[in-house]
């Protein structure tokens, strides 16, 4: 799998090498990234990429050329061409879904716009995807292109420590996580449920999956919608609910 990011700000996607699993996964190359800056194909002497709006209004704009032609080193750089992604407010939500059709790729372009956007003929020429991390506008599209990489490369083969089925993440099943609890027993002037020091593991999974259903009842019942629950499910959320008044 091989990511090439467009960044203004290449040393800070390079970053990810330094921390946690997804660093690891960098140097054990389970994944390879590759930073590319706009500025390095700008055709003026002060390496600019940006000017004022057509139209007028506040801001700047980043031009088309600079990021055609940066798209054209990373193709000569590259065997096969890979889906153009930018990240923006107005692209369709990033979610679980997107990073596991992500992972299943040889790999893709992450475009990071500043300012207050892109030249939008950047974007009908080039961009294939339009994805956002949120109803959210912040400075620009590094942290959900980061946010993009920790998600896929978790996913990937011999990333995560253990193999990845034994990390049931949340929304695995489409469900939310279920309580977690650790050493010591006695914390913060509470007990661990006595389920999980029984030793009865099929106890332990009914309750845990009887956790996940009341959470997403309770938190994001738009996720339980989307959901076909068997007869088992819809009966362990009956008792989270009947619990719920006690
Ligand atoms: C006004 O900013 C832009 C406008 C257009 C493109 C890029 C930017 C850069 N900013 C971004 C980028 C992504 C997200 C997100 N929600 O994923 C939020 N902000």
């Amino acid at each position: 799998m091989h990511i090439d990011v467009i960044t203004l700000f290449p040393e800070w996607i390079a970053q990810l090498e330094q921390f946690g699993v997804v660093g690891r996964g960098l140097r054990d190359a389970r994944l390879t990234l590759a930073q590319w800056n706009p500025r390095d194909s700008a055709d003026n002497p002060n390496r600019r990429i940006d000017d004022r709006p057509y139209g007028g209004g506040p801001g700047m704009v980043m031009q088309a050329p600079p990021l055609a032609r940066t798209l054209e080193r990373i193709r000569a750089a590259r065997a096969k061409p890979a889906p153009v992604i930018m990240l923006s407010p107005q692209g369709e939500r990033f979610d679980q879904a997107w990073a596991e059709k992500l992972a299943s790729t040889d790999g893709f372009v992450l475009v990071c716009g500043r300012y207050e956007g892109i030249d939008q003929r950047f974007v009908d020429a080039h961009v294939d995807f339009e994805l956002s991390a949120g109803d959210v506008v912040l400075s620009g599209g590094e942290l959900p292109a980061m946010m993009i990489i920790d998600a896929v490369a978790r996913l990937l083969d011999g990333v995560l420590g253990d193999s990845r089925s034994a990390q049931q993440d949340s929304f695995t099943q489409g469900l939310l996580d279920h309580p977690h609890y650790t050493r010591p027993e006695q914390a913060l002037g509470e007990n661990v449920p006595d389920v999980l020091l029984s030793g009865d593991h099929a106890r332990i999974a009914r309750w845990r999956e009887k956790q996940a259903l009341g959470a997403t009842w309770l938190r994001r019942p738009d996720l339980l919608e989307a959901l076909a629950l068997d007869t088992r499910q819809h009966e362990l959320l009956a008792e989270f609910i009947a619990e719920q008044g006690t």
